[in-house]
């Protein structure tokens, strides 16, 4: 039986400050602001304080070692350095800048498989900018995954909003490759992960799962598409076999109303945009995007880098808010389930 722990056992959050010239600095400056007003646990910064300096005068302090954060959190942001050799102008992403970003990733994400923190938050990155520089996984997802020994199929991207939780089975991938990588394999795995983590990080016993038709009407019983018929259906009678609360596969174009989100934990969607315009249409200022399937406990706003908002102090913070406290919730449950 677990026993109740002291969230202040929790070690400080590593959150990577994205791509220099982008709103993530700004965002993670707002939610230091914001850290009383909303309760956020103690987290430090992974990146280039000249990110921060260009874009805000609050103060900032360097330290060596996650620990240290502790005691300088509520007086100044904590920030673990990771040079940027370029120049620093917000809304011009450049290659430094790139490199940067993914060094503090990698940074972050290390110290949060360590154990020194507690876990890890991203801001966001420019994937153009990434791959320019070389960077071969589709995003930061499946780089985390991989850094904790995890295949990148073997993980799940689920969107978090007050009122939705959606999964794409297919992330960023053209559109029209998505019919031919939906496979009976791909949706049980990756349904088994969403319930495994549903019950894991938020705690619910046994998960209700609304799966999403691929083709309009979910395939009117295969005369608009054969999917549903010969993928879908079959994966979910597996998981149901398996003791799983999976259902559908349900017509997306009503999957989303207030209705039918009453009734499932979490959507599980086809494709990207399947899962991410409702969610982003509800929640955008305080979506979360989080990695499930991972041994460490990763989060990030929905939002990207906004390159067009950078410097102008005019991005909402509510999001990077909401990934940092939903990061500390989860890993904080974690940390109870292991004592
Ligand atoms: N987790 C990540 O690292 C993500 C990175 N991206 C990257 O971001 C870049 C830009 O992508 P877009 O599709 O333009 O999405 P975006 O989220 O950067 O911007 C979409 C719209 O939302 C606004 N917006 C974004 N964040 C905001 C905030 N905090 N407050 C107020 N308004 C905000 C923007 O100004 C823009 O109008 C791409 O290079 C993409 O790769 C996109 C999504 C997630
Ligand atoms: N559209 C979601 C997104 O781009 C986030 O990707 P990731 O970098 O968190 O894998």
């Amino acid at each position: 039986m677990g026993r109740t722990v002291d969230a202040r056992a929790l070690p400080p959050l590593a959150v990577a400050l994205g791509d220099p010239a982008g709103v993530g600095p700004e965002v993670v400056a707002k939610s230091w602001e914001a850290r009383e007003r909303r309760r956020l646990p103690c987290f430090f910064a992974v990146g280039d304080e000249r990110a921060l300096s260009v874009i805000w005068r609050g103060p900032i302090v360097r330290i060596g070692t996650p620990a240290e954060a502790t005691a300088i959190f509520p007086n100044a942001l904590p920030l673990i350095q990771v040079d940027d050799p370029g120049d620093i102008i917000p809304g011009e992403p450049n290659t430094p800048g790139a490199r940067c970003a993914l060094d503090s990733l990698e940074l972050a994400a290390g110290l949060a498989r360590s154990g020194a923190a507690g876990a890890v938050v991203t801001a966001p990155v420019s994937k153009a900018q990434l791959y320019s520089i070389g960077f071969t996984h589709d995003g930061q997802t499946e780089f985390v995954a991989e850094r904790c020994g995890i295949a990148g199929g073997n993980v799940a991207m689920m969107m978090v909003g007050p009122s939705l939780r959606t999964v794409p089975l297919t992330i960023h991938t053209p559109i029209a490759q998505v019919p031919g990588l939906l496979t009976i394999e791909l949706i049980v795995s990756r349904v088994r992960t969403v319930n495994r983590g549903l019950q894991r990080d938020f705690g619910i016993t046994c998960p209700r799962l609304a799966i999403a038709g691929l083709n309009p009407h979910a395939g009117e019983n295969g005369n608009m598409g054969t999917e549903e018929v010969e993928i879908i259906r079959p994966a979910i009678e597996m998981l149901r076999a398996e003791g799983i609360d999976a259902n559908g596969p349900f017509s997306a174009d009503t999957l989303f109303d207030p209705y039918a989100r009453k009734g499932y934990d979490a959507a599980i969607c086809m494709y990207h945009d399947q899962a991410l315009i409702p969610l982003k249409t509800l929640h955008f200022d305080d979506g979360v995007n989080m990695t499930l399937g991972l041994p460490i406990v990763r989060t990030a706003p929905d939002h990207g880098t906004a390159f067009a908002l950078a410097g102008r102090n005019a991005a909402r913070g509510d999001a990077m808010i909401a990934a940092i406290a939903l990061a500390g919730e989860c890993a904080s449950r974690r940390l109870q389930a292991c004592v």
